[in-house]
């Protein structure tokens, strides 16, 4: 059984006198970086001007931004939360020149060091805090006074504090309070991109739009076929969260239950299970790598089609009707 550490397993002090660089605004590094300065901690957030709205954003809520360039010279701790497909080049062009001895290097992903795409020198730290969230979470249990669960992992340990380190950035971030696993860059890029390929995000949406698209063409009302087969997935899934398989089993009625043990197996079948485990060969292997980095290098040519296509299919214009009907399901996000 892993060893799970908590809030009195990392000490904020390894941070004090320690200026931490938070490169990106979006998704993690928001949370992050206000996260970290509610904690106490001296925070400047990196960005560039004119690419999106994050400088805005940083700035309207009260972060000292500054150029990558300018927070990479400036920080003792550089935290890169910039999409995956763009550290490579941003990391060489603007961060490496002021990575000197002794700053941490950090990531709360370990794509681009465990694919070979950033190669940092001997005389730093490495360093992984991963919170297993999405960043909006990763804020709004901080402020709820609770956490996100993280992981925390140590590439390469120059300083010898190096673990500490990445815990007290863990306490900063709230993920102590909820629990931290240690683990290693290769076992987090490899788990996290099976679970966001495989089940959280590709298989769940591929589930999601199967049992929509079924009842659809059966000839249900849309709005009908929306409730059964995304709106109550996130109530039935909280459950789960909240107490295991048992306690969705629990709280669901016999029928359903019966229907859960039966059918289950009809549609998540022997085949789909091998394809699960392709799936993870292609990532061990690099094949998924390499085709997100070329697909990246070639203007995304895919994910600028299907992001279309999705963002145009029947069941987000069904989804943002009933969000407009029913304001309150917007306040279920737990
Ligand atoms: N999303 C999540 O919940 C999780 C993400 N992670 C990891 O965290 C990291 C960040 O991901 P995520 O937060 O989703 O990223 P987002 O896409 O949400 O945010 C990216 C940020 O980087 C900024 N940015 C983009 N290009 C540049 C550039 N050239 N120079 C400076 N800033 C730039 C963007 O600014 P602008 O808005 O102006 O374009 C934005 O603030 C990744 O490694 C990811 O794998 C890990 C766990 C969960
Ligand atoms: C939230 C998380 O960790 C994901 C789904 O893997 C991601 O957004 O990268």
């Amino acid at each position: 059984m892993v060893q799970v550490f908590h809030d009195q397993d990392a000490d904020l002090a390894m941070l004090k006198g320690k200026k931490i660089a938070v490169m990106g605004y979006g998704s993690q590094g928001h949370a992050q970086a206000q996260n970290l300065k509610d904690s106490g901690l001296d925070v400047v957030v990196g960005l560039a001007k004119g690419i999106d709205d994050s400088w805005e954003k940083a700035e309207a809520d009260g972060m000292t931004v500054m150029t990558v360039a300018e927070a990479a010279n400036q920080g003792d701790l550089i935290q890169i939360l910039l999409p995956d497909e763009l550290q490579a080049r941003v990391y060489a062009e603007e961060i490496a020149p002021y990575l000197t001895e002794g700053k941490a290097l950090m990531f709360s992903h370990g794509f681009n060091i465990h694919f070979g795409q950033i190669v940092p020198p001997a005389n730093v730290d490495v360093i992984m805090v991963a919170p297993k969230s999405p960043g909006h979470m990763v804020r709004q249990m901080f402020t709820e006074g609770a956490g996100v669960p993280g992981l925390v992992a140590v590439q390469q340990d120059y300083t010898g504090k190096a673990r500490d380190i990445a815990m007290a950035y863990a306490k900063g971030i709230g993920c102590t309070r909820a629990g931290v696993f240690e683990t290693t860059f290769q076992e987090e890029t490899e788990t996290d991109l099976f679970g966001e390929q495989a089940v959280l995000c590709g298989g769940v949406t591929e589930l999601i739009k199967a049992g929509f698209d079924t009842l659809v063409e059966a000839g249900y009302a849309p709005e009908m076929a929306y409730f059964e087969c995304l709106h109550e997935m996130k109530l039935i899934v909280d459950l789960i969260n909240e107490g295991g398989l048992s306690l969705m089993r629990y709280s669901v009625s016999n029928t359903a239950e019966y229907g859960d043990y039966m059918v289950g197996p009809r549609i998540i079948t022997e085949e789909t299970r091998e394809e699960m485990r392709n799936v993870l060969a292609e990532i061990q292997d690099g094949t998924f790598a390499k085709e997100f980095l070329l697909e990246n290098q070639t203007n995304k040519p895919f994910m600028n089609a299907i992001r279309k296509q999705e963002k145009e299919s029947l069941i987000e214009e069904v989804g943002a009707e009933i969000r407009a009907l029913m304001p309150w399901l917007k306040k279920t996000r737990r």
